[in-house]
């Protein structure tokens, strides 16, 4: 084996992310850009597509000079990416009909009110894992198919292609010659039968979505084409696709049955493997395809939580009360009360309340800046405990430690607050960057630069143990003023006719 490094892709929705990792799985070299957000309306939020394409160009281009290698050292090219945002584009020139909808979006949140008048909850939850709701990206290719001129006939005549960022990427990376997306990806569309791992007709149907739109849905590990000659001058093999939260999961080598992990990028999500069965969803979790080798899954139940790390983003660009999010520091003792409800686009896992909004609440005359920094970042553990509850109901598994990763994961007081809320250990590994290593690993499989999941079972090394240090009755006592918090944020907007 002369190839001796695997370049992953991270795409992730603050920025655009190579990361070079070498046969023993670790860091070589990094490469980041940040991401446009583009807000054209409340409520609505947006990439460009063609930006995302060229800052990932160019970070890999960033990453391949940092490492000291050449093109033709690499195996392979995994794709990460945020997950859920919804990008079509013309097949003969290539271009975007439209800037890409990202998940967070709540543009259909009255579409989706309109689906689950028609009673199709019971079905989605069945057959496709979700719950009905803007975050996925059905009622984004029906909006733009419905919005955009010309949109739907063209799409009709097969003239469009339809993808998550993960397509994207790889039909630029390709020049335009594989329009595939992997199966974890997919289970993120509410267009995908999770149990026949076919697009589903009846979701088609409800959402008015052509099949002549879709990309082809491939294993997360798998060759799916070369690197078009013109980018690095040689060709690589692009050979493996999967959602930024699954990469982490196989990134944290969650291989088994019953491992979970908790990812604090922009959004956060717990996800625990279920093996070879979906669990039907329930208490607001998810069920979703954790990833596709040799045409065999393995499922995960999922927490999805909207806000976490963008709400420290929020203290950084629209309170401006910090420079930069690594100033997410805690001085004080306490929040003096303060709780902080970052339901910006409503709230996810568990209540699924499209209509709830942020809230600052308990505020008094003393509360100051110092406390809404300290309960910004309480709130991301508060909604993790949420979360870990609901799993423990449905899934009757404790969590007895949590690994984590994710850029937000580095904050020691975040940790330890997760910790001393949640009343179990928090397990930091030593490479943080679990989800473009998930999709590293996953790319070196099918070029054969390690033999499988067995060789990687070790990959996880711990960096730090975080114990919970905080009396019970206190967790529990703060952990119900969350709660009462959360009610005060629900149902603030009106719903769409
Ligand atoms: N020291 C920190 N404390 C708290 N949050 C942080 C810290 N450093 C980064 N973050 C948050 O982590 C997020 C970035 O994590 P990352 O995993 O790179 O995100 P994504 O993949 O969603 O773009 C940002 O939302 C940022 O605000
Ligand atoms: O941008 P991230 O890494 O927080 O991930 C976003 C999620 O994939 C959205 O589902």
């Amino acid at each position: 084996m002369t190839k001796r490094f695997v370049m992953a892709f991270d795409e992730g929705t603050t920025s655009a992310r190579a990361v070079i990792f070498d046969r023993q799985g670790q860091v070589v070299s990094v490469g980041q850009q940040e991401i446009r957000q583009i807000y054209p309306q409340p409520g609505w939020v947006e990439h460009d597509p063609v930006e995302i394409w060229t800052k990932q160009l160019a970070v890999a281009r960033e990453a391949i000079r940092k490492a000291g290698i050449s093109p033709s050292d690499l195996a392979a090219i995994g794709i990460t990416c945020q997950r859920e945002t919804t990008v079509i584009w013309d097949r003969a020139t290539g271009e975007p009909i439209y800037n890409a909808v990202v998940w967070q979006d709540r543009r259909t949140a009255g579409l989706c009110d309109s689906l689950t008048a028609r009673g199709l909850a019971p079905y989605v939850a069945e057959n496709t894992g979700l719950v009905i709701d803007a975050y996925f990206s059905g009622s984004k290719v029906q909006w733009l198919l419905g919005n955009i001129p010309g949109a739907r006939e063209r799409a009709e005549r097969g003239e469009l292609a339809f993808g998550t960022i993960d397509t994207w990427l790889i039909w630029n990376l390709t020049g335009g010659r594989a329009h595939v997306t992997d199966y974890t990806n997919a289970s993120r569309t509410m267009l995908f039968n999770i149990r026949t791992l076919t697009w589903d007709e009846r979701m088609l149907e409800a959402l008015s979505v052509p099949t002549a739109l879709l990309p082809e849905v491939r294993n997360s590990s798998e060759v799916y084409g070369v690197t078009d000659r013109a980018l690095f001058d040689v060709e690589i093999p692009v050979a493996a696709a999967v959602g930024d939260q699954q990469g982490a999961l196989f990134g944290q080598a969650c291989f088994s049955k019953g491992m979970a992990k908790c990812t604090f990028g922009t959004a956060a999500a717990l996800m625990m493997n279920t093996g070879d069965q979906p669990i039907v969803p329930d208490r607001g979790l998810i069920s979703t395809i954790a990833v596709g080798v040799d045409n065999k899954v393995q499922y995960a139940i999922e927490g999805v939580l909207f806000i976490t790390g963008a709400a420290v983003q929020w203290l950084r660009d629209e309170l401006q009360i910090i420079k930069s999010s690594s100033e997410a520091a805690v001085t004080t003792p306490d929040t003096n009360g303060v709780y902080f409800v970052p339901a910006f686009i409503g709230l996810s896992a568990p209540l699924w309340d499209p209509y709830a909004r942020g809230a600052i609440v308990g505020l008094t005359r003393g509360a100051n800046r110092s406390h809404i920094i300290r309960a910004t970042l309480e709130a991301t553990s508060y909604q993790i405990r949420d979360v870990v509850e609901a799993m423990q109901a449905v899934a009757g598994i404790d969590v007895e430690g949590l690994k984590v990763d994710g850029g937000a994961c580095v904050n020691d007081f975040l940790m330890q607050f997760t910790s001393d809320i949640l009343g179990a250990p928090v397990l930091r590994p030593r490479v943080v960057e679990s989800t473009a290593r998930g999709a590293a690993f996953l790319a070196g499989i099918a070029t054969g630069v390690w033999s499988g999941r067995e060789e990687l079972a070790d990959a996880f090394e711990l960096e730090r143990r975080f114990e919970p240090a905080m009396d019970r009755g206190k967790a529990d006592t703060l952990y119900r003023g969350w709660s009462r918090a959360v009610e005060r944020s629900r149902d603030w907007v009106e719903r769409c006719s």
